[in-house]
């Protein structure tokens, strides 16, 4: 099934599958997982086997740049690309100019950038002060073995950094500051770290130790993205009688998002592993709950439009770096539920949130909803799901392309009506 075509239009139609779903689904495989066994790969002379490297244009754009001879290097949106290349190409004196869409020119990077140049890197901003681009004009030498980081801004930044750190002559002491956000993303990389063979831990509750090493050529499979998960257990919790096997996910992951099984346990979706993935079933639901989402900040919008449209009052925290990702995810959320009766409150600190769902029975007031997607792939796919409420519409369907680019296909082979 080629969904091109539905892709290339302006928007789609979202019709609910006529039949209860029982579907098995092939999920696209980690981006997160496939960019950083990608730097790895690259720091070993491309020496590794990566087995399963995701479909995700933000990974095609990282094997394209690696392999490019080009002085520029167009990230296009992806975060982990722009952040982890700058990170390789400055540590490795590699002379190259970073860019990125428009919203990535947006997205900071500073953070990283001083701590580059603190270590001893020559980087130059191109335009404004603090975001992409950014010109990596050489390294001649480490500087300064032991550093600190703001933890709380974007884990992408301490990843990036420990990543090349065996390279440096001297290894790296990191210490985080603040409170660490996305902290499983830093996890998934210093195993990813170990498993090809460097020394790098945590060696306190704020220190992150790299010691100077090379990696070893080895072989990695990676992962089904849970990530991509959460959008079937939002189709399951919302259709009764539904059950859906994902393949390829593991019960001993790697990444953070997992925990969308801890959430949906909750939430209406009952979990079993089996050999090669997971099998969900519909089950019943809380009315009322409170999440933390530091860990987990891209599971966010999944959650927010299931509670918005299934009734569910959720108090939220750790949504903070939602403002700085593909789109300002709080106020893109906010804007998109309230166009059937539901809301997203910020409390006056910035850091509590409550999603007030839609009334009972919203969905009688409505023949169809119109969605905007913001440039933002996981805007698209968790709006998606409230098909099976109402007939949705969804703006630029193209945008999935980012993370998950067989979302419609997938969909449709669930049996859901999309033209
Ligand atoms: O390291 C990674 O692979 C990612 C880290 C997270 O970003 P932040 O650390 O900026 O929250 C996450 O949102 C992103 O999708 C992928
Ligand atoms: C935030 C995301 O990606 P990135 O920051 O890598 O662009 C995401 O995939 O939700």
């Amino acid at each position: 099934m080629n969904t091109d075509n539905l892709k290339q239009q302006e928007q789609i139609q979202v019709r609910k599958p006529k039949s209860t779903i029982n579907s098995s689904i092939l999920l696209p495989s980690s981006k997160s997982e496939s960019n950083r066994s990608l730097i790895i790969d690259a720091l070993t002379g491309h020496q590794c086997q990566l087995i399963n490297l995701s479909e995700a244009r933000d990974t095609q754009t990282m094997i394209r740049l690696l392999k490019s001879e080009g002085k520029i290097l167009d990230v296009l949106d992806a975060g982990t690309t722009m952040r982890f290349l700058t990170s390789y190409c400055a540590l490795t004196n590699k002379l190259k100019t970073l860019t990125g869409t428009e919203r990535m020119q947006e997205r900071p990077i500073k953070i990283l950038v001083d701590a580059l140049r603190e270590i001893g890197a020559d980087i130059d901003y191109l335009n404004q002060e603090g975001y992409p681009p950014i010109e990596s004009k050489g390294f001649t030498g480490q500087k300064k073995s032991e550093i600190s980081i703001p933890g709380d801004v974007s884990s992408q930044y301490i990843s990036a950094l420990i990543m090349v750190a065996p390279y440096l002559n001297n290894g790296l002491n990191l210490r985080l500051t603040g409170k660490i956000g996305s902290k499983p993303y830093i996890e998934m990389t210093l195993q990813l770290m170990r498993q090809f063979g460097a020394d790098a831990k945590f060696i306190s509750d704020d220190t992150i130790q790299v010691k100077p090493g090379t990696y070893l050529p080895s072989s990695y499979q990676i992962e089904s993205d849970w990530s991509g998960a959460s959008y079937w257990f939002s189709i399951v919790s919302l259709m009764e009688g539904s059950k859906v096997e994902l393949l390829g996910l593991r019960k001993n992951s790697l990444q953070g998002d997992i925990k969308i099984v801890e959430i949906m346990s909750k939430l209406g979706v009952k979990s079993t592993f089996v050999e090669d993935g997971i099998i969900l079933e519909h089950c019943a639901t809380k009315k009322e709950t409170s999440i933390d989402f530091s860990d987990c900040p891209d599971l966010a919008q999944t959650v927010i439009a299931l509670c918005a449209a299934k009734g569910i009052k959720c108090e939220m925290t750790g949504l903070e770096s939602l403002r700085i990702k593909e789109t300002d995810r709080i106020a893109a959320m906010q804007t998109e539920i309230q166009r059937f009766g539901a809301q997203l409150i910020e409390n006056d600190s910035k850091d509590k949130w409550e999603v007030i769902p839609a009334p009972t029975n919203w969905e009688k007031n409505f023949n169809y909803i119109d969605f905007d997607t913001y440039d933002d792939h996981r805007m698209a796919m968790a709006l998606a799901p409230l098909a099976i409420v109402l007939p949705v519409n969804i703006k630029e369907p193209i945008v999935v392309n980012k993370s998950y680019p067989r979302y419609w296909e997938n969909l449709l082979q669930a049996g859901f009506e999309i033209k």
